[in-house]
Protein backbone atom coordinates (compact mmCIF):
# COMPACT_ATOMS: atom_id res chain seq x y z
CA UNK A 1 0.00 0.00 0.00
CA UNK A 2 1.73 3.38 -1.20
CA UNK A 3 1.16 6.41 0.27
CA UNK A 4 -2.01 7.93 -1.18
CA UNK A 5 -3.59 4.89 -0.80
CA UNK A 6 -2.98 4.90 2.70
CA UNK A 7 -4.40 8.35 3.01
CA UNK A 8 -7.16 7.67 0.65
CA UNK A 9 -8.31 4.60 2.91
CA UNK A 10 -7.77 7.01 6.34
CA UNK A 11 -10.20 9.09 4.35
CA UNK A 12 -12.94 6.64 3.24
CA UNK A 13 -12.74 4.59 6.85
CA UNK A 14 -12.31 8.33 8.63
CA UNK A 15 -10.14 6.52 11.10
CA UNK A 16 -5.96 6.15 11.60
CA UNK A 17 -6.27 3.27 13.72
CA UNK A 18 -3.67 0.12 13.49
CA UNK A 19 -5.13 -2.97 15.20
CA UNK A 20 -1.96 -4.47 16.98
CA UNK A 21 -2.28 -8.10 16.91
CA UNK A 22 -0.02 -9.37 19.75
CA UNK A 23 -1.95 -11.99 19.99
CA UNK A 24 -0.57 -14.34 23.08
CA UNK A 25 -2.55 -18.22 22.98
CA UNK A 26 -2.70 -18.40 26.92
CA UNK A 27 -5.19 -15.03 27.14
CA UNK A 28 -7.45 -16.28 23.87
CA UNK A 29 -10.92 -17.65 24.56
CA UNK A 30 -10.53 -21.34 25.55
CA UNK A 31 -12.73 -22.83 23.23
CA UNK A 32 -10.46 -21.90 19.90
CA UNK A 33 -8.16 -24.15 21.13
CA UNK A 34 -9.73 -27.05 19.32
CA UNK A 35 -9.47 -25.44 16.31
CA UNK A 36 -6.04 -26.42 13.55
CA UNK A 37 -4.65 -22.75 14.30
CA UNK A 38 -6.11 -21.36 17.40
CA UNK A 39 -4.10 -17.93 16.86
CA UNK A 40 -5.24 -17.67 13.64
CA UNK A 41 -8.70 -18.33 13.98
CA UNK A 42 -8.29 -15.35 16.77
CA UNK A 43 -6.71 -12.81 14.20
CA UNK A 44 -8.99 -13.82 11.29
CA UNK A 45 -12.35 -13.38 13.50
CA UNK A 46 -10.72 -10.08 15.02
CA UNK A 47 -9.80 -8.60 11.42
CA UNK A 48 -13.15 -9.72 9.65
CA UNK A 49 -14.83 -7.54 13.06
CA UNK A 50 -12.88 -4.53 12.52
CA UNK A 51 -11.01 -4.45 8.96
CA UNK A 52 -13.69 -1.71 8.06
CA UNK A 53 -13.21 0.89 11.28
CA UNK A 54 -9.13 0.59 11.24
CA UNK A 55 -6.14 1.04 8.41
CA UNK A 56 -3.92 -1.08 9.41
CA UNK A 57 -2.92 -4.13 11.52
CA UNK A 58 0.58 -4.77 12.88
CA UNK A 59 1.27 -8.59 14.42
CA UNK A 60 4.15 -8.32 16.81
CA UNK A 61 6.37 -11.02 14.92
CA UNK A 62 7.82 -12.01 19.12
CA UNK A 63 3.95 -13.04 19.84
CA UNK A 64 4.71 -15.46 16.96
CA UNK A 65 8.07 -16.58 17.10
CA UNK A 66 7.82 -17.55 20.91
CA UNK A 67 5.44 -20.76 19.45
CA UNK A 68 8.42 -22.12 16.89
CA UNK A 69 7.55 -23.84 13.75
CA UNK A 70 3.47 -23.02 14.52
CA UNK A 71 3.26 -19.36 15.46
CA UNK A 72 5.24 -19.09 12.30
CA UNK A 73 2.52 -20.38 10.37
CA UNK A 74 -0.11 -18.58 12.74
CA UNK A 75 1.58 -15.48 11.35
CA UNK A 76 2.31 -16.68 7.62
CA UNK A 77 -1.83 -17.05 7.66
CA UNK A 78 -2.48 -14.02 9.61
CA UNK A 79 -0.37 -11.97 6.68
CA UNK A 80 -2.23 -13.55 3.96
CA UNK A 81 -5.79 -12.80 5.46
CA UNK A 82 -4.93 -9.18 5.90
CA UNK A 83 -7.29 -7.35 3.35
CA UNK A 84 -5.97 -4.96 0.78
CA UNK A 85 -7.69 -1.94 2.41
CA UNK A 86 -5.63 -2.26 5.63
CA UNK A 87 -1.60 -2.04 5.64
CA UNK A 88 0.39 -4.93 6.86
CA UNK A 89 2.54 -3.88 9.08
CA UNK A 90 4.74 -6.19 10.91
CA UNK A 91 6.41 -4.87 13.99
CA UNK A 92 9.47 -7.11 14.25
CA UNK A 93 12.22 -4.25 15.10
CA UNK A 94 14.91 -5.71 12.96
CA UNK A 95 18.33 -4.41 11.26
CA UNK A 96 21.72 -5.59 11.28
CA UNK A 97 24.62 -5.64 8.75
CA UNK A 98 23.71 -5.37 5.22
CA UNK A 99 23.34 -9.51 4.31
CA UNK A 100 21.37 -10.25 6.80
CA UNK A 101 19.56 -7.36 6.75
CA UNK A 102 18.21 -8.81 3.67
CA UNK A 103 17.48 -11.81 4.82
CA UNK A 104 14.97 -10.43 6.84
CA UNK A 105 13.50 -8.20 4.48
CA UNK A 106 12.80 -11.17 2.43
CA UNK A 107 11.30 -13.13 5.36
CA UNK A 108 8.57 -10.72 6.00
CA UNK A 109 8.54 -8.60 2.10
CA UNK A 110 9.07 -11.55 -0.11
CA UNK A 111 5.96 -13.88 -0.31
CA UNK A 112 7.45 -16.35 -2.90
CA UNK A 113 10.56 -16.53 -0.47
CA UNK A 114 8.36 -17.21 2.67
CA UNK A 115 4.62 -17.28 2.42
CA UNK A 116 4.89 -13.18 3.78
CA UNK A 117 4.49 -10.26 2.08
CA UNK A 118 3.84 -7.32 4.90
CA UNK A 119 3.76 -3.81 3.32
CA UNK A 120 5.91 -2.54 6.29
CA UNK A 121 8.34 -3.28 8.75
CA UNK A 122 9.68 -1.87 12.08
CA UNK A 123 13.61 -1.57 12.03
CA UNK A 124 16.06 -0.31 14.92
CA UNK A 125 17.93 2.15 13.28
CA UNK A 126 21.20 1.67 15.78
CA UNK A 127 23.07 -0.12 12.90
CA UNK A 128 23.11 2.50 11.05
CA UNK A 129 22.56 3.10 6.76
CA UNK A 130 23.28 0.09 5.71
CA UNK A 131 21.03 -2.26 8.13
CA UNK A 132 18.31 0.15 6.38
CA UNK A 133 19.01 -0.06 2.78
CA UNK A 134 18.29 -3.47 2.20
CA UNK A 135 14.53 -3.39 3.68
CA UNK A 136 14.54 0.29 1.05
CA UNK A 137 15.30 -2.07 -1.85
CA UNK A 138 12.32 -3.84 -2.18
CA UNK A 139 10.09 -1.81 -4.18
CA UNK A 140 6.65 -0.22 -2.43
CA UNK A 141 7.62 -1.37 0.62
CA UNK A 142 7.58 0.61 3.95
CA UNK A 143 10.23 1.05 6.88
CA UNK A 144 9.45 2.30 10.19
CA UNK A 145 12.16 3.35 12.05
CA UNK A 146 12.27 3.59 15.50
CA UNK A 147 13.00 7.08 17.21
CA UNK A 148 10.90 7.98 19.92
CA UNK A 149 9.43 4.91 21.70
CA UNK A 150 6.49 4.61 24.27
CA UNK A 151 8.38 2.83 27.15
CA UNK A 152 10.31 4.16 30.13
CA UNK A 153 13.81 2.94 29.31
CA UNK A 154 13.59 4.81 25.69
CA UNK A 155 14.97 7.38 27.63
CA UNK A 156 18.45 5.30 28.63
CA UNK A 157 19.50 6.39 24.89
CA UNK A 158 17.00 8.36 22.94
CA UNK A 159 17.09 11.44 24.66
CA UNK A 160 21.07 11.74 24.66
CA UNK A 161 22.18 15.14 23.59
CA UNK A 162 24.27 14.05 20.29
CA UNK A 163 25.75 17.36 19.15
CA UNK A 164 22.99 20.09 19.69
CA UNK A 165 20.02 17.83 19.67
CA UNK A 166 18.92 14.62 21.07
CA UNK A 167 19.64 11.07 19.59
CA UNK A 168 15.69 10.66 18.15
CA UNK A 169 15.97 13.83 16.33
CA UNK A 170 19.64 12.75 14.66
CA UNK A 171 18.19 9.79 13.81
CA UNK A 172 15.14 11.39 11.93
CA UNK A 173 17.12 13.88 10.49
CA UNK A 174 19.16 11.49 9.20
CA UNK A 175 17.00 9.08 8.01
CA UNK A 176 15.25 11.77 6.18
CA UNK A 177 18.35 11.50 3.36
CA UNK A 178 18.06 7.78 2.50
CA UNK A 179 14.63 7.56 1.50
CA UNK A 180 11.48 9.80 1.26
CA UNK A 181 8.36 10.04 3.36
CA UNK A 182 6.63 7.92 1.22
CA UNK A 183 9.30 4.78 1.90
CA UNK A 184 9.59 5.74 5.86
CA UNK A 185 7.67 6.36 8.99
CA UNK A 186 8.68 6.89 12.47
CA UNK A 187 7.61 5.00 15.50
CA UNK A 188 6.77 7.38 18.19
CA UNK A 189 4.87 6.63 21.65
CA UNK A 190 1.66 8.23 22.14
CA UNK A 191 3.39 8.44 25.96
CA UNK A 192 5.74 11.19 24.44
CA UNK A 193 3.04 13.41 23.74
CA UNK A 194 4.78 16.13 24.99
CA UNK A 195 7.25 15.90 21.98
CA UNK A 196 5.10 15.49 19.23
CA UNK A 197 5.25 19.41 18.30
CA UNK A 198 9.03 18.93 18.38
CA UNK A 199 8.94 15.76 15.96
CA UNK A 200 6.78 17.50 13.66
CA UNK A 201 9.67 20.10 13.47
CA UNK A 202 11.95 17.18 11.95
CA UNK A 203 9.47 14.92 10.11
CA UNK A 204 6.39 17.71 9.13
CA UNK A 205 5.34 15.05 6.39
CA UNK A 206 5.85 11.69 7.34
CA UNK A 207 3.41 9.36 8.84
CA UNK A 208 4.18 8.59 12.51
CA UNK A 209 3.08 4.90 13.94
CA UNK A 210 1.93 5.64 17.57
CA UNK A 211 1.78 2.83 19.92
CA UNK A 212 1.04 3.57 23.24
CA UNK A 213 -2.91 4.43 23.65
CA UNK A 214 -4.96 2.05 25.86
CA UNK A 215 -2.77 -0.19 28.12
CA UNK A 216 0.46 1.95 28.13
CA UNK A 217 -1.73 4.94 29.40
CA UNK A 218 -1.09 7.84 26.19
CA UNK A 219 -3.57 9.51 24.89
CA UNK A 220 -5.19 10.01 21.50
CA UNK A 221 -6.51 13.49 21.63
CA UNK A 222 -2.86 14.93 22.79
CA UNK A 223 -1.46 12.86 20.27
CA UNK A 224 -3.70 14.21 17.49
CA UNK A 225 -3.48 17.71 19.03
CA UNK A 226 -0.06 17.61 18.64
CA UNK A 227 0.67 15.21 15.37
CA UNK A 228 -1.31 15.63 12.87
CA UNK A 229 -0.57 17.10 9.46
CA UNK A 230 -2.12 17.37 6.59
CA UNK A 231 -2.29 14.15 5.20
CA UNK A 232 -3.26 12.76 8.75
CA UNK A 233 0.09 11.45 9.18
CA UNK A 234 -0.87 9.26 11.89
CA UNK A 235 -1.12 5.76 12.76
CA UNK A 236 -2.14 4.90 16.10
CA UNK A 237 -1.71 1.88 17.09
CA UNK A 238 -3.71 -0.07 20.02
CA UNK A 239 -2.70 -3.99 20.63
CA UNK A 240 -4.73 -5.40 24.45
CA UNK A 241 -7.42 -2.66 24.30
CA UNK A 242 -9.24 -3.84 21.46
CA UNK A 243 -8.09 -8.24 21.26
CA UNK A 244 -8.87 -8.79 24.82
CA UNK A 245 -11.82 -6.51 25.25
CA UNK A 246 -13.34 -9.57 26.04
CA UNK A 247 -11.99 -13.30 27.28
CA UNK A 248 -14.98 -14.87 26.38
CA UNK A 249 -16.90 -16.10 23.13
CA UNK A 250 -17.86 -12.52 22.50
CA UNK A 251 -14.27 -11.78 21.55
CA UNK A 252 -14.52 -10.12 18.65
CA UNK A 253 -17.80 -8.72 18.98
CA UNK A 254 -16.15 -6.62 21.87
CA UNK A 255 -13.05 -6.12 20.05
CA UNK A 256 -15.19 -4.29 16.96
CA UNK A 257 -16.85 -2.51 19.81
CA UNK A 258 -13.63 -0.70 21.55
CA UNK A 259 -12.21 -0.57 17.79
CA UNK A 260 -15.56 1.45 17.14
CA UNK A 261 -15.08 3.65 20.06
CA UNK A 262 -11.44 4.66 18.76
CA UNK A 263 -12.87 4.81 15.14
CA UNK A 264 -15.29 7.47 16.25
CA UNK A 265 -12.78 9.74 17.96
CA UNK A 266 -10.78 9.97 14.83
CA UNK A 267 -13.30 10.71 12.92
CA UNK A 268 -13.92 13.33 14.99
CA UNK A 269 -10.35 14.52 14.83
CA UNK A 270 -10.64 14.01 11.29
CA UNK A 271 -13.39 16.26 11.20
CA UNK A 272 -11.98 18.69 13.35
CA UNK A 273 -9.01 19.13 11.16
CA UNK A 274 -10.53 19.79 8.00
CA UNK A 275 -9.25 16.55 6.81
CA UNK A 276 -12.90 14.76 6.11
O1 LIG B 1 7.71 2.29 21.24
C1 LIG B 1 7.06 1.27 21.05
C2 LIG B 1 7.25 0.46 19.95
C3 LIG B 1 6.44 -0.63 19.78
N1 LIG B 1 5.47 -0.94 20.67
C4 LIG B 1 4.63 -2.11 20.39
O2 LIG B 1 3.29 -1.66 20.15
C5 LIG B 1 2.35 -2.54 20.76
C6 LIG B 1 1.61 -1.84 21.87
O3 LIG B 1 0.68 -2.71 22.48
P1 LIG B 1 -0.46 -2.21 23.52
O4 LIG B 1 -1.09 -3.48 23.99
O5 LIG B 1 -1.42 -1.33 22.76
O6 LIG B 1 0.24 -1.49 24.61
C7 LIG B 1 3.18 -3.74 21.21
O7 LIG B 1 3.27 -4.67 20.15
C8 LIG B 1 4.53 -3.15 21.49
O8 LIG B 1 5.57 -4.10 21.36
C9 LIG B 1 5.29 -0.15 21.76
O9 LIG B 1 4.41 -0.39 22.62
N2 LIG B 1 6.09 0.94 21.93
Amino acid sequence: MNRQQLVNQIKQKKSFLCVGLDTDISLIPSFLLDFADPVFEFNKRIIDATHDLCVAYKPNSAFYESRGIAGWQSLIMTSQHIPKTCLGLIDAKRGDIGNTSTMYAKAFFDKESSGMSFDAITVAPYMGIDSVKPFLEFEGKWVVLLALTSNEGGKNFQFLTTGEQRLFETVIDTANTWAGNDRIMYVVGATRSEEFINIRKHAPDHFLLVPGIGAQGGSLQEVAKFGINNDCGLLVNSSRSIIYASRGEDFAEKAREEALKLQQEMSHILEENNLI
